[in-house]
This record gives C-alpha cells, sequence and structure tokens, in this order.
C-alpha cells in the first residue's frame, strides 16, 4: 500500500476541500508585508533558535542532539482547559508555561543529574520519576503525563535497539536529507507517526518529525551533519498556536459554526473533519505566505540574512503567538487532546 499524501500534499488537498476554515488571500499578503521588514534580522535566522530561546542548548555537539530528541518526542498538548489553572514550571529564577515548561523540567532534571536525555535512563524510567522529573510548580500537572511516560520507554527502547542509543547515529542515516531523516524517524519511532484520513485519502502532517528535523538543522547551527541541502521541503508544523496566530492576523478565517464550537471550549478529536481543516489550511496559508513572501524579496531586492524558508517563517509566528498571548485572547485555539501535536 502506498504511504500517505506528504504534508504539503496534504495541505493542499484539505484546503481545496475544506468547509469550515478558509485562507485570506489579502491577509496572506499582510503577513508577508509584515515578515518582509525582518527579513535581514534575528528572527527570521538560523541563529535565532539559540541567540534568542535560553532554554535551548548552547552547543552543537552529540548531548544537545539527544536534548533535541527528547525535547520533540514529548512536544505535544501542553494547554490547559482554563488557561488561569495551568502547568507552570520555575527554572533559574523564571518561570515557564506551555512548550517551554517542558524544557524547563528538562534543564531541571540534567542539573539535579537525571540524566533524562539518556536513552539508557528513559527506556526504563518509571512513572513515579516521570511525575517527579516533570513537576508543576501549581497543582495542575503537565497534561498526559502517563503518555509522556510510555512514549519515553517506547522510544528509548528503540533509539538503543536501532540507533546504539543516540539520535546522532539516527542523523548520519538520513545522509544530510531532511526527507530522509523526517522518514526514517517516522518508521522507526510510532508516537511520531501523525497521519490521518481525509475526504477518503490518507494524510500526514508529521508535526514533531518535521519539528525535529528543524530543531535538528538548527541545533547542528546547519552545518556538519545538520547541514540539510532540501530543509526548505520542510513545512510548517501543524499544532494548536499557528491556526490562533494566522486567524489573528488575518490570514485564515473559520465558519460562524466552527468559531462558536471553538469559543465554547469544545473538544474536537484527532482526525475529526474540522480538526484537519484548520491543521491543514494552517499549513497550507503558511506555505502561500512563504511563495509570497519570496516573491515581495525579489520585488523590492531585500536583503536576506539566509534562505527564507516555512521552517523560520515558523519559528517567527510561534514566537510571535507566545509574545502576543494578550493581544489574542478573544481568539480561540481549538481543543484537541493527542501525542501529536
Ligand atoms: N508550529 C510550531 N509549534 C510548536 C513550536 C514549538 C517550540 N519549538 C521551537 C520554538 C522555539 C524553539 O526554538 C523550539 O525549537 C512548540 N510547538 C507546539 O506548540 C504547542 C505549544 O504551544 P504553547 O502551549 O503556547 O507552549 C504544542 O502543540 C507544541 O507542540 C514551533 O516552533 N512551531
Amino acid at each position: 500500500m502506498d504511504g500517505p499524501l506528504t504534508p504539503r500534499e496534504s495541505a493542499k488537498f484539505i484546503a481545496e476541500n475544506s468547509r469550515d476554515v478558509f485562507i485570506d488571500g489579502r491577509g496572506v499578503r499582510r503577513v508577508a508585508e509584515l515578515l518582509l521588514a525582518k527579513v535581514s534580522g534575528p528572527e527570521l535566522h538560523l541563529g535565532g533558535w539559540k541567540a534568542l530561546h535560553e532554554l535551548n542548548p548552547r552547543a552543537a555537539d552529540e548531548a544537545a542532539l539527544n536534548w533535541v530528541f527528547v525535547a520533540d518526542t514529548l512536544n505535544f498538548s501542553f494547554w490547559s482547559e482554563h488557561d488561569e489553572r495551568k502547568c507552570l514550571v520555575g527554572y533559574r529564577g523564571k518561570t515557564y508555561s506551555g512548550y517551554w515548561s517542558l524544557c524547563a523540567a528538562v534543564n531541571r532534571a540534567l542539573d539535579e543529574g537525571i540524566p533524562i536525555t539518556s536513552a539508557s535512563y528513559y527506556a526504563t524510567v518509571t512513572l513515579d520519576q516521570v511525575q517527579h522529573i516533570f513537576r508543576s510548580d501549581t497543582d495542575v500537572p503537565m497534561p498526559l503525563i502517563e503518555e509522556r511516560h510510555r512514549i519515553l520507554n517506547e522510544t528509548g527502547k528503540i533509539l538503543l535497539e536501532k540507533f546504539e542509543g543516540s539520535f546522532l547515529n539516527c542523523v548520519r542515516k538520513s545522509e544530510k536529507s531532511a526527507q530522509k531523516l523526517m522518514h526514517l524517524v517516522v518508521e522507526s519511532f510510532p508516537s511520531y507517526r501523525d497521519v490521518t484520513q481525509f475526504e477518503g485519502k490518507r494524510i500526514s502532517f508529521y508535526k514533531r518529525a518535521q519539528i525535529l528535523v528543524a530543531d535538528t538543522w538548527s541545533v547542528l547551527e546547519g552545518k556538519g551533519d545538520g547541514c540539510f541541502k532540501d530543509i526548505s521541503s520542510i513545512t510548517m508544523f501543524a499544532d494548536y498556536r499557528l491556526p490562533q496566530v494566522l486567524v489573528h492576523l488575518g490570514a485564515l478565517n473559520y465558519s460562524k459554526e466552527l468559531l462558536e464550537k471553538l469559543l465554547k471550549g469544545e473538544m474536537l478529536s484527532y482526525g475529526d473533519r474540522q480538526e484537519v481543516e484548520i491543521r491543514g489550511c494552517s499549513l497550507w496559508c503558511v506555505e502561500l505566505i512563504r511563495d509570497c513572501l519570496l516573491e515581495l524579496i525579489e520585488k523590492k531586492g531585500e536583503k536576506t540574512s539566509g534562505e527564507i524558508n516555512s521552517v523560520l517563517l515558523d519559528y517567527y509566528l510561534w514566537d510571535y503567538a507566545r509574545d502576543h498571548r494578550e493581544d489574542m485572547k478573544g481568539i480561540p485555539f481549538h481543543h484537541t487532546r493527542c501525542i501529536y501535536y
């Protein structure tokens, strides 16, 4: 049986058949113009991954890669039912929420001498130990903690069996191809298989596999084993924050019926038609924004600080969403509880 459509093909197909989510061409252009002003700055540059984020590793070595692998293996579902009651992790004098609470907990564990980024440790780590490592400063635990425990054991065992316990060996097997690495990760590690159905077709988003490739490229600073010649083939990562910021910026719209559902905080299940439309149209929207931005750069002869691709646009828009949380309060994000994003 042939595989699912690629994320890019899936997104195009979904956008062409979507009933409740719509891309706004004028909004796409407005976002591209917003980004045009940033193309020569640090935010739309590979170096921003380290320069702008104090919890990310500084190094570009095997240990840093294994840090990225654990972080992206657990990089899912941080949202809480009530925003005022959520998991928080204090680390080195700062308090972190959401994805950053995961990174803070990993760094806190390493500081405490717990080798949480070593496969030989997390392949057999117990649920009690995982609950301690990812403990919250509030009475709200990190969501899906049992799933995180199961996935750590499963992933650690496979990394030991197939890649001598180091993600560097997985990267080296992909021979500097982003696509080969993405597919090797999806084939080897079940929790990365972000695949579902839409209108009778098998589609893929591979959100965590794609962000793992992107973070590998970033942590290795695009050099050596991380010099992916095809990094531009990686699309944005279909999570629950990007749709929210794209609606906020006017590039994406929801039908009245869907917006009402989201405003009520109704759950959508992984693979539901509307959930797939939100993820697919967001992905396609970012592809259109990237095309428009590259046209504007060409037309205006703008100097860029390196190649502009969907990975960098995604990172920028995700950071923008974190920095504009207050302004975006009125825009709902979809509530899906799953291990894929
Ligand atoms: N599209 C996209 N989704 C991303 C990321 C990240 C963090 N990655 C990079 C960002 C900085 C570092 O440089 C990391 O490399 C997390 N997420 C997703 O967001 C959700 C968590 O959101 P909140 O609850 O607000 O923390 C959850 O689904 C999580 O999977 C990204 O970059 N793009």
